[in-house]
């Protein structure tokens, strides 16, 4: 499968923090979920792939082209969303139609309105009298009005009430039908991640813990919860981090299959991505 995004041992150091070797990939037609704790990184990386901050290393590939940067066809097929409000609080959304029709070449006037319909956000207000949430609509949908092939989207959801973050997702999920789409969604609502990424990469420290995809990790991870003597007896090979808790024992395991052919009366339960992030994050190794 083709990559619409590779980044290569990317790295990129501020005086208390340091981008080490970030590596992964983002196939075409997929949505690929970026989760780590807060200063983990992610910010950093996605501004390295936006040329928003100088990397000190590394190679950044889009839609197969390295040296992108003055590149309006590629810069004008990527849709970007930040958490905060890129836009002027005393615009209105006819305001920013016009403006944006004269950046983008491709601009949609037609999709960009039919968002607003289907966000029912008010033409005649100022971004001044919108509340978070219509914010983040706002900017979702001026990033998905330009015939983007790649969205970019840190923490686009945050703002969002449960029903609206719904909605969002099934138009992400959308998105991606068209196979030449990816989607990169930095977010730490966890549960999103697990209805929607096809791929998990988890950045720790700085450092890629690991990128797979999310099928995998449901396969092989597994959380075993046990006594003291279950876990002196258990096959250490399988534990990837283990917590602690008076007497008792949770323990994230790797191959699950594997390990419960040898382990065939203990139960191992599935996990989510909040679950293996919590372990690798504050487990024991
Ligand atoms: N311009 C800068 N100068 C110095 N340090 C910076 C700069 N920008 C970010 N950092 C540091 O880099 C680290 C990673 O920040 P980053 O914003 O990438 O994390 P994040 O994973 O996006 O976090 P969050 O989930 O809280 O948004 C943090 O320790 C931050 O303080």
């Amino acid at each position: 499968m083709e990559n619409i995004l590779s980044v290569k041992n990317l790295t990129k150091s501020y005086p208390r923090f340091k981008l080490d070797n970030v590596s992964f990939d983002i196939p075409r037609g997929s949505i690929m979920g970026f989760i780590g704790e807060n200063g983990a990184g992610k910010t950093t990386t996605i501004k390295s792939i936006l040329n928003l901050i100088k990397k000190d290393s590394g190679t950044i590939t889009l839609f197969g082209k390295e040296n992108y940067e003055n590149d309006v066809t590629i810069n004008e097929s990527i849709g970007v969303v930040f958490d905060d409000n890129c836009f002027q609080e005393t615009m209105t959304i006819k305001d920013i139609n016009n403006i944006l029709k004269r950046i983008y070449r491709q601009w949609d006037e037609n999709t960009f309105y039919k968002f607003m319909d289907k966000f029912k956000l008010p033409d005649d207000k100022t971004i001044k009298g919108f509340s978070k949430g219509m914010k983040m609509k706002l900017s979702l949908a001026a990033a998905m009005s330009h015939h983007a092939k790649l969205l970019i989207l840190d923490e686009a959801t945050s703002g969002l009430d449960p029903i609206s973050r719904d909605e969002i997702l099934d138009i992400f999920l959308d998105f991606i039908q068209d196979e030449n789409n990816a989607i990169l969604l930095s977010s730490h609502i966890t549960s999103d991640l697990d209805k929607i990424a096809d791929y998990i990469t988890f950045i720790h420290e700085g450092k890629i813990v690991f990128s797979k995809s999310k099928d995998e990790l449901r396969e092989n991870m597994g959380i075993v919860k046990c006594g003291a003597r279950a876990f002196n007896d258990m096959d250490k090979s399988h534990i990837i981090r283990y917590r602690k808790s008076n007497y008792n024992y949770e323990v994230l395991i790797d191959n699950r299959p594997e390990f419960m052919k040898h382990n065939n009366e203990t139960v191992v339960e599935r996990c989510t991505v909040d679950d293996i992030m919590l372990f690798y994050v504050r487990g024991e190794k």
